[in-house]
């Protein structure tokens, strides 16, 4: 006597997940359609340009759809907001979400520069991948931000010993560690994320939108760091 309603209900969820998956992929186009058009806008001013990207598991489907769109891919430099110190081939590593989901497609060509090194702490390796990031063409185009449940974005985290270093520091790079996180990780300062063209927000879920919402109604950065942006002004992308 069940089985429909059973039936019924995984044919629901089934339909649920079908939309939730539909509106996460227009807004992904949508959002790329903005990337790119900042990356053409500045192309037609300037040499090369530089975008900053997130990691983590909201931006697949963007990567996906902003590699497909037709740029002098040659002349854009990538690199990341923030990255866990680890192995560049590892499951957790932003990089190589970047080279698989973004280096790829019509923006195979479009050079990386990721912010680890082969030296054992992100602290030894502040210097060596400052270095590298002073040959891009800042300020960024375009910063995508991400934003986690505890109101962190990059790597500047609510429970971060380095916090305020990061939010105050005119340095470009924080070795960063956080009791909540299992890796330390290496972030842009706030001051460097801030000096971007422009800032765009990607979130999806309720929970995220429960978060944005508390965070819009106070202003202490130091309690929910994604704070620090909302002058910028940031641009939203969000949905269900
Ligand atoms: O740890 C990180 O988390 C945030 C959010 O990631 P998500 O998986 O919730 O999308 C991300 O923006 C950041 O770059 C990443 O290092």
């Amino acid at each position: 006597m069940n089985y429909p309603k059973n039936d019924d209900h995984q044919n629901h969820t089934h339909q649920n997940h079908a939309h939730q998956n539909r509106v996460r992929q227009q807004l992904a186009d949508q959002l790329a359609e903005a990337v790119a058009e900042a990356l053409k806008t500045d192309l037609a001013e300037q040499e090369r340009v530089l975008l900053v990207v997130s990691g983590g598991s909201t931006p697949v489907m963007f990567f996906q759809a902003l590699a497909k769109k037709s740029l002098p891919w040659e002349r854009v430099d990538i690199t990341l907001a923030d990255e866990r110190w680890v192995d560049e081939q590892g499951s957790e590593s932003n990089a190589r979400l970047v080279r698989e989901q973004l280096v790829q497609d019509k923006a195979s060509p479009a050079r990386f520069v990721p912010l680890t090194s082969a030296v054992v702490t992100p602290e030894q390796g502040v210097a060596e991948v400052s270095g590298r990031l002073r040959g891009l063409a800042w300020p960024a185009s375009a910063v995508v931000l991400g934003m986690g449940g505890d109101g962190h974005t990059a790597s500047l985290f609510p429970d971060s010993r380095e916090l305020d270093l990061a939010l105050s520091s005119d340095e470009p790079l924080v070795a960063v560690r956080t009791p909540s996180q299992p890796q330390p990780r290496i972030t842009l300062s706030a001051d460097r994320l801030h000096q971007a063209r422009r800032h765009f927000l990607h979130i999806t879920g309720e929970d995220k939108r429960a978060v944005l919402a508390r965070a819009l109604a106070g202003d202490d950065a130091r309690k929910l760091p994604i704070r620090a942006f909302f002058a910028c002004p940031l641009a939203i992308y969000w949905a269900p």
